[in-house]
């Protein structure tokens, strides 16, 4: 629980970007220090695309893929310090960071009866956060590639958090191969560049929409990305909220 029972206007915080440019743990930090529940969305794609593998359906089968999602058993729990991944009982918060799941995600995120569904629990998810809760009502921080356009696009305050090419590289590098040499960076292409190409067929998070704030963290560390994005919730709610909270 956040603490947050008590306060008068929930926010709802959409942060998009892609791959790489810091949303997750950004997102994660900005949730805490505000009071806030926590959604990626990127991890119920991965979730999603977990249960098709497991249950052995094709993910080429369109039809069979939206069928199993839509009976998929997924809970996401929202605490930002402690973000939860459960799929049929299962914890899979571990399994879903596997680089077979990383390469195999698009496929399924690009399945547009998929994404209906998985926007739907997303919107229910924000909601529900806006009356109740983790966060007892204070609102949520929820991340991915769509918030700002498509499942939040009335949220309070819209995000597009972008890095260059070269800095997305060299931290999914760093992350999952301890290095950001040129080998390290080669072997991440596929899971950043690909990825955001197949991606960005569905949804628009390269530029910002109308009424969305981009946050360049290309030349900023982690404290002074975490720093910017409090100063546009700030700034576009109108209030000190995003630094009283
Ligand atoms: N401003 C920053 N400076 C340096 N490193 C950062 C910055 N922001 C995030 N990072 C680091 O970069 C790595 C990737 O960040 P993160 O996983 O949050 O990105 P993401 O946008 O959610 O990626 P994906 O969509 O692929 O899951 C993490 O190790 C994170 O700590
Ligand atoms: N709102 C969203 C969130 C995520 N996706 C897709 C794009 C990614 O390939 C995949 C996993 O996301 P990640 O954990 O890397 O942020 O899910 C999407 O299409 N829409």
């Amino acid at each position: 629980m956040s603490g947050a029972v008590g306060r008068v206007t929930p926010l709802t915080i959409a942060i998009d970007g892609p791959s790489g440019s810091g949303k997750s743990s950004v997102s994660r930090q900005v949730a805490h220090r505000l009071g806030l529940a926590y959604l990626d969305t990127g991890a119920m794609y991965r979730a999603a695309t977990w249960w098709c593998v497991r249950q052995g359906v094709d993910l080429a089968d369109s039809g069979g893929v939206a069928a199993l999602v839509a009976a998929m058993p997924l809970e996401m729990g929202l605490d930002p310090l402690d973000p939860t991944v459960h799929v049929d009982g299962t914890d899979i918060a571990e399994a879903i960071r596997d680089s077979a799941i990383s390469t195999a995600v698009s496929a399924v995120a690009t399945n547009l009866a998929v994404r209906a569904e998985l926007q739907a629990r997303q919107r229910a998810a924000i909601e529900a956060e806006r009356t109740g809760g983790f966060s007892g009502g204070a609102g949520v921080v929820a991340e991915g590639r769509d918030i700002t356009t498509v499942v939040a696009p009335d949220g309070d305050a819209r995000i597009l958090l972008t890095a260059s090419e070269e800095a997305r590289l060299a931290r999914r590098a760093r992350d999952v191969h301890g290095a950001d040499d040129a080998a390290a960076v080669e072997a991440t292409r596929d899971q950043v560049l690909r990825r955001d190409r197949d991606d960005s067929t569905v949804s628009q998070f390269q530029v910002a929409a109308d009424g969305v704030v981009t946050v360049d963290s290309s030349d900023l560390d982690f404290e002074e990305t975490i720093a910017a994005v409090l100063h546009v919730v700030a700034t576009v709610t109108g209030s000190a909220a995003g630094l009283s909270r």
